[in-house]
Parts: C-alpha cells; structure tokens; sequence
C-alpha cells in the first residue's frame, strides 16, 4: 500500500472509529462488537506507525497520549467560570423567582438540570478540533488537562462541525467505576477515594494520563463559554446544539414555564436520584432565554439567573 492508498484506509478508519466511539459513549448505544472496533483500531495505529507522517493529534489513536507531564500548565478562562448561588427549600426557589421576575419586564421560562457531583472542566474546540481542556481552578485561572481529558471516550476529538467555541461541563466518575476502583484500591492496600468526585478529581489531576484513560471517566456538557456567531436566543437552544455538534449533554433536562413545575421536577428528583448511575448534589434552574439572562447579569460571583437548588448529601456509595 503507497502513502496516498494509506492516507485514504486512514481517513476512512478515523470516520468509522469516531462513529463507534460516538455510538457508544456518547449515546450508548454500540453498533459495534468491542472485538470489531479494536481490530479496526489496531489496524489504523499500524498503518500510522507505517506511516508516521500521516498521523494527527485527533486521530482516535491518539487518545492516550505520551509520557506524564511534569507539572500541569496554568490557563486564563476567556470567560470566568462562577459558581452558583443556592436554594435549600421550596421557600428559597420562590424566592429566586420573585427577584428574577423583579428584573426581567416579560414571561419567564426556565430550565431545569441535573447538578452532577463532579469536576467542572472547559474544553476548547477550533474549527471542530478539541485543543484545550481545563479545569474550572478558581474561576479565572484553571489547569491544562488536556492529555486526560482527552482519554474521556465520550469527548470527540472532532465536532461533527468545524465550529469554534468553548463549552462548559462537569467530568465526573460513575458510581460503578467509582465501586470497582475503590475495591481495586484496598486490595492493593490503598487509601480509597471518599466519594465519586474525588475520584474523578484525582484521576483528572494525574499527571500520567495512562491513569485516567484507566479509571473510566465520563462526562456531561451544560454550558458555553465562547462561541463565535451563536446561533441560539435560549439555554435549551444551546443545549440542543451541542447534542448536534456531537457533545454529550444529560438527557434529563426540562424546560418549566413556572416555579410551580420546577419545584415538581425538584421534588421528582428527590426520589429518583438513586436510580442514577452517577451521583447528582441539587438541580440547577437557569433562565431559558439569552436575553433576559443578560438583562439580570451577574452579582460579583454568581449569575442573578441561575440557583442552584441543593439535596442533602447522598447516603454513601458502596
Ligand atoms: N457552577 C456552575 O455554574 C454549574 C455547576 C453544574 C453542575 N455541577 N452540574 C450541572 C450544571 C448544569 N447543568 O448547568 C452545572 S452549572
């Protein structure tokens, strides 16, 4: 096979390999065997090992990347990531409305979402290339993960468009990885993680990203950071768009027209948060559109239109 015959058996690999990934992380939903898909990857890292000139950093071979880094780098976020204001009881949530209403001159819809107990992270993509990841830091100053986050199966590497933006969501470990590692841990004699987000931290934090492609990590997105030409006017726009870019976004948001709906998806969620495989600390409530959130703006650490409605702390994963 010449390098030209090479190029295209790659590409069409690559195309294949990213679907399989897709399918199965992102909508989990496998259209292959796992046998099927590592012999297609192997053949793909042979050929590029054949022909090293032919291989680029969004190749799915190339999630599991080099050697440990010795530090991890800092980065400066465009946009601040802030933390949210809280509500503890239905009272607080109307009482969130009540100020949202006092700020906005129309009808208020709002949408509702799981708040996922894990690692706030950024990931940076160029025309449809993921090139930075981050953690949230302090808000304006965060780490380069990019070498980790790159071994999470259900961040694509490439956009299913060559868009430019950053978007926002939270890394976190599912309670059956979270289960298995801690057993694996004190086999070995280890301290274990206290709970799932700690893991997923201290996975994240490693500097051998050999280490966290080993601990089973997953994401959901939620947000945007910097978007060149937003196509959208409201949250659930924006939600719906990354799902198409290919992004995971949870399934389980809602949009509500009134605080009466969100305090029922609140309280439904009281009762189902067991049945999830991941853990959850509250729901977070955001006003839908984009122009009334920019109408309410911000208070010096948390956006005027958006609460976080809190449980109280999960009973222990065993
Ligand atoms: N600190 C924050 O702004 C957020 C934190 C989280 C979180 N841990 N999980 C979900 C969402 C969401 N769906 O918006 C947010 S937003």
């Amino acid at each position: 096979m010449n390098a030209s015959e090479a190029q295209q058996r790659i590409e069409a690999l690559r195309q294949e390999l990213e679907q399989y990934s897709y399918q199965y992380h992102t909508l989990d939903d496998p259209s292959v065997s796992d046998y099927e898909y590592d012999k297609k990857m192997q053949e793909l890292m042979n050929l590029e090992e054949e022909f090293p000139e032919l291989q680029t950093p969004d190749s799915p071979s190339q999630r599991v990347g080099g050697k440990p880094l010795d530090a991890f780098v800092k980065v400066q976020h465009d946009i601040p990531m802030l933390s949210l204001g809280n509500a503890f009881n239905e009272e607080e949530l109307r009482d969130f409305d009540r100020r949202v209403k006092n700020g906005t001159d129309a009808e208020v819809s709002y949408v509702c979402e799981l708040k996922i107990d894990g690692l706030a992270v950024s990931l940076k993509y160029e025309d449809g290339v993921f090139v930075r990841g981050a953690t949230r830091g302090d808000g304006t100053t965060g780490e380069d993960i990019t070498k980790n986050l790159r071994t999470i199966r259900s961040i694509p590497l490439r956009l299913k468009e060559p868009v430019t933006l950053e978007v926002r969501g939270e890394a976190y470990m599912p309670k059956r990885s979270f289960v298995s590692l801690n057993e694996a841990k004190e086999a070995g004699g280890e301290e274990p993680f206290a709970n799932p987000r700690n893991a997923a931290a201290g996975s994240l934090r490693q500097l051998d990203p050999k280490i966290a492609a080993k601990r089973n990590l997953d994401i959901f997105l939620y947000g945007i950071g910097v978007w060149e030409d937003d196509p959208t006017d409201a949250h659930s726009d924006r939600l719906e768009r990354m799902k198409e870019l290919g992004l995971k976004t949870n399934p389980e948001w809602q949009k509500c027209t009134n605080i009466d709906e969100v305090i029922d998806y609140v309280n439904s969620w009281v009762e189902r948060r067991p049945d999830l495989d991941y853990e959850i600390d509250g729901i977070v409530i955001k006003v839908d559109r984009l122009d009334q959130q920019e109408a309410l703006g911000f208070t010096a650490k948390s956006p005027r239109w958006a609460t976080a409605f809190k449980f109280p702390a999960e009973e222990a994963v065993t």
